[in-house]
């Protein structure tokens, strides 16, 4: 029988815990523990009250393909897999190398959505390259016909004026005066829904303050608003850049705290820098997910 959390050699799992900007993870070693996570998995330990409590889990995996280091997932907190995760990236470099599976100062890493390159910077701060973002429709994916830099939306009795941007992951980004009166929490859930967006979208609210400063506040696809999204201040800064609102590298604020986010166009990648910091190291037993009816093997 196949469980949804499950380790040939032993009943519990070692987990390490961090946090990107607030943005936090449970960290698994998939290399040196074989692990399967179901969603039911994912969602007992991210509960942030019967369970670790996250906003994604992270599975670090052997590589698939010959020119990359190592494979990384995403599973949102509800329990879905997804393609993108910037300041899990983050976390994912100093937890390789904390874990001793590499020492490289550049890493590779394979994701659903491509190749991310890691770069440990002298301060602790990594520097991700975050690839070429997706602008046509289709690619996001966001339904409409032709590709622009602001689209109109409808929602409910409002039209709204949103960019769509796709990091390997889908984003909405709206303009607002201020991001502590942003709707987050009504108009978010409404647009991560919205049937021109259908595979769901994360939905970034952006304050420009100035040509190389922004504030962002984010409500994520399968979690609700964080403290920090990294793919989403990618999405927001290219999104800025095509208004001819920003220029080409931008401190982004979040609740959380600071990312430095540099891209020089079309067709050219993102560059996100910031920080990643380990909370704590935990372990995690098995059977706690799949409750005493499924436990044991
Ligand atoms: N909620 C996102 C995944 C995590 C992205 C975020 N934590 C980041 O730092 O990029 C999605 O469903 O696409």
């Amino acid at each position: 029988m196949s469980h949804a959390l499950t380790d040939s050699a032993s009943p519990s799992l070692r987990f390490t815990k961090m946090q990107g900007l607030g943005n936090d993870f449970v960290i698994f070693d998939g290399v040196r523990q074989r692990i399967e996570l179901r969603p039911e998995a994912v969602r007992a330990i991210a509960d942030r009250h019967f369970g670790v409590g996250c906003d994604q889990i992270l599975l670090v995996e052997a590589a698939t393909s010959p020119n990359a280091d190592f494979r990384y997932r995403i599973f949102n907190a509800d329990g879905t897999e997804v393609a993108q995760c910037g300041n899990g990236a983050r976390c994912f470099a100093v937890f390789v190398r904390r874990a001793g599976l590499t020492n490289k100062e550049v890493i590779t890493v394979e994701t659903q959505s491509g190749h991310l390159m890691l770069h440990h910077q002298s301060n602790g701060e990594i520097t991700v390259n975050m690839g070429i973002p997706q602008l046509a429709p289709a690619d996001v994916p966001f339904r409409n016909n032709e590709e622009a830099p602001e689209y109109l939306l409808s929602v409910g009795d409002d039209t709204l004026r949103i960019a769509a941007v796709g990091m390997g992951n889908p984003h909405a980004v709206l303009r607002v005066s201020s991001v502590t009166d942003a709707p987050v929490a009504t108009l978010g859930p409404r647009i991560e829904t919205h049937p021109d967006f259908p595979r769901h979208c994360n939905v970034g609210f952006m304050e420009v303050c100035d040509r190389s400063h922004v504030q962002l506040r984010v409500w994520e696809r399968g979690v609700g608003e964080t403290l920090a999204c990294g793919s989403n201040a990618c999405a927001a800064i290219v999104a800025g850049i095509r208004w001819d609102e920003l220029d080409h590298a931008v401190a982004v604020t979040l609740p959380g705290g600071s990312l430095y986010i540099e891209w020089a166009g079309p067709g050219q990648p993102v560059m996100m820098t910031g920080p990643a910091q380990v909370v704590f190291d935990g372990v995690w037993p098995i059977s706690a997910v799949l409750g005493n009816s499924e436990g044991g093997s």
